[in-house]
């Protein structure tokens, strides 16, 4: 546990109860600044619900969530609602909710590496261009915690990567606490400090390594997925930059290997560990 006095916010023994049904029972949990928790569990835990209740877009019915007064938060949803058949521009979508300037869009747009998308309509991005965007109506406003709920939906592999190596540059250079959702357990546990895993309730919970070797843990997803964070451990010794450039743990930057960087992936697609189905 972090240092209460820092705590961005925190959920004690927290549930929500939808008529005689629980959607999640007695969650503990807190995010800091400059941490990222990350929950995962199959279809139906109570994730959602988890990251609704840490918003205060859900109300604990047993336990309690607790924010620290004036926090900003930026949120990625799971679903968004918006009829793709209209046109809407990437600075116009930026500023449905958000009072932007087009320089702050633009700024946003770079931090996230889709400066070049200001104009573009958002219903021709690519799944990672819409999720690179989301992110940065998230982090338009300087928020103080970042809620996203399955950040890399629609992105293929080595795209994943580079969204997960994303979000941890935004907690290096904004100082964000962040709250994350994934199915991808391979590489989101990876980034992240510590896992907390639901199933219902809080099924286990430590650093990604230690949750994978957590016998509850494995119960609920199988040893393989515990394989596939030691390949991706093993292998990840560089950092996919924003831009497309790939930086190599001794620093030196390169533009022209791609190739190079993804052989765990492309010799072994099948470790890539979805828990969609799992549960
Ligand atoms: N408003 C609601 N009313 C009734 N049941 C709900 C409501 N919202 C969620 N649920 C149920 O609560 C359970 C937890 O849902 P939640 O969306 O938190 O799960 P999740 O772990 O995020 O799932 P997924 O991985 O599929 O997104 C599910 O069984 C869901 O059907």
């Amino acid at each position: 546990m972090t240092d209460p006095q820092t705590q961005l916010v925190k959920l004690e023994g927290a549930g929500v109860r939808k008529g005689a049904e629980w959607l999640v029972r007695g969650v503990d949990l807190s995010v800091s600044p400059g941490e990222i928790i990350t929950l995962i569990g199959p279809n139906g835990s109570g994730k959602s619900t988890t990251a609704k209740m840490a918003l205060g877009i859900l109300t604990p019915s047993e336990g309690r969530a607790v924010r620290v007064p004036g926090l900003k938060v930026g949120y990625v949803p799971q679903k968004l609602t918006i009829d793709w058949t209209l046109p809407l521009s990437v600075h116009r979508f930026l500023r449905l909710t958000n009072h932007l300037s087009v320089a702050e869009c633009t700024k946003a747009l770079e931090q996230t590496g889709a400066g070049r998308l200001l104009n573009a309509e958002m219903r021709n991005l690519s799944g990672g261009e819409l999720q690179r965007v989301m992110l940065a109506r998230a982090i338009a406003r300087n928020p103080d915690l970042l809620v996203l709920d399955e950040p890399v939906q629609g992105v293929d592999y080595a795209g994943e990567i580079a969204i997960y190596d994303l979000i941890s540059e935004i907690r290096s250079t904004m100082g964000c606490g962040i709250l994350m959702i994934s199915h991808d357990l391979h590489v989101v546990m990876a980034a992240a400090d510590q896992v907390v895993c639901l199933n219902g309730h809080v099924c286990c919970r430590g650093t990604p390594s230690d949750v994978s070797k957590d016998a509850n843990y494995q119960a609920l997803f199988g040893a393989r997925a515990g394989a596939a964070l030691a390949v991706y451990e093993h292998h990840h010794d560089h950092v996919h930059l924003p831009d497309g450039q790939v930086r190599h743990a001794d620093g030196t930057l390169c533009s022209a290997c791609p190739g190079e960087h993804h052989d765990h992936v492309h010799d072994e697609p099948h470790k890539q560990t979805d828990l969609s189905n799992a549960g």
